[in-house]
């Protein structure tokens, strides 16, 4: 579904560049419910502005469901963005007009793309557990049932590829249960790729796989132990995720891995290091003509 290879993110201001992404791999398959992790300021936020069209990618290679984003037409982003992403923000005024009632907001985005199906529409607030609710205005709605109704809006136009930016961010924690639920419920029961960024251990403790970018650039990845855990009982793990999951070093296809800087730190490697192979493991040490300086 997503194929990011080196791909590059260069924001330019008057003299400034920042690099917010540094030749980043990421391959998502069709169908899965993943995680993205990482600090603030690690990218984030841009690599899922790359994947939901809203900001065009500097170098490198990044295809979703077919479409190549470093190539497409500005037409055919538009086009993209209608029948492909579904998008989903922390900060839900973003996405919800507060005038209007839950099933209007969900009929809006239909409505301005000329597909206006009510009983769609219906079915997704239903799907989120606002039945009883749909007739309410956004006002009269607690944030937790905001939220919901934002999921909803995100799949009014039927998308193949649902991307949630720190989607429980501002919801207490049985709200942020509630959604990550739905989250589960859409990706098995619609077939939807989901893909949800988040600082939130807890949440990513949640999903099959996790991926931490650093610096922009990949660099570890969590895979569930056991993939038939629920998530109720990875709630009785802690849901954490350690836990739950296996850490894997994440090493591109022409062999480059970043190595924590804690470790570097804490066998003091430099700019240099020595690597040998043992016949079985690879042992990374400090440049040995080095080590009486250290
Ligand atoms: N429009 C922009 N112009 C200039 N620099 C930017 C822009 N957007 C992001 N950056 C920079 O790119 C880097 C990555 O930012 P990004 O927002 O993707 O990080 P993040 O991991 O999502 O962080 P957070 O969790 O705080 O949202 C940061 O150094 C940031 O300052």
């Amino acid at each position: 579904m997503i194929h990011c290879e080196g791909l590059v993110k260069i924001f330019k201001s008057e003299d400034i560049e920042v690099v917010a992404l540094q030749g980043l791999n990421l391959t998502v398959e069709q169908g899965e419910m993943m995680a993205i992790i990482g600090n603030s300021g690690s990218g984030k936020s841009t690599l899922l502005n790359m994947l939901g069209g809203l900001d065009r990618p500097s170098a490198g290679q990044v295809s979703v469901g077919g479409w190549d984003l470093l190539k497409i037409r500005d037409d055919q982003l538009v086009e993209y963005k209608r029948s492909t992403v579904g998008f989903v923000w922390q900060n839900n005024a973003r996405n919800l007009l507060p005038y209007l009632t839950a099933l209007e907001n969900v009929e809006m985005p239909m409505l301005l793309t000329g597909k206006l199906d009510r009983n769609y529409a219906k079915e997704l607030l239903e799907r989120v557990g606002l039945k009883e609710r749909m007739h309410n205005k956004l006002h009269q709605l607690s944030g937790g049932e905001q939220q919901r109704v934002a999921i909803a809006i995100s799949l009014s136009n039927r998308p193949k590829l649902l991307l949630a930016d720190e989607p429980t961010g501002s919801v207490d924690t049985a709200t942020s249960d509630q959604i990550m639920q739905i989250f589960r419920q859409v990706n098995r029961e619609l077939g939807i790729t989901v893909v949800i960024v988040t600082h939130d251990l807890t949440l990513a403790g949640k999903v099959d796989r996790v991926v931490a970018i650093r610096d922009g650039l990949t660099s570890t990845e969590f895979l569930k132990r056991n993939p038939n855990l629920d998530l109720a009982a990875a709630e009785g793990l802690g849901g954490g995720l350690q836990e739950v999951h296996e850490a894997f070093v994440v090493v591109d296809r022409v062999g480059r891995l970043q190595v924590p800087k804690e470790y570097l730190e804490a066998v003091g490697i430099g700019g240099r290091a020595s690597m040998e192979f043992d016949g079985e493991k690879i042992i990374i040490t400090a440049p040995k003509s080095l080590e009486g300086d250290q």
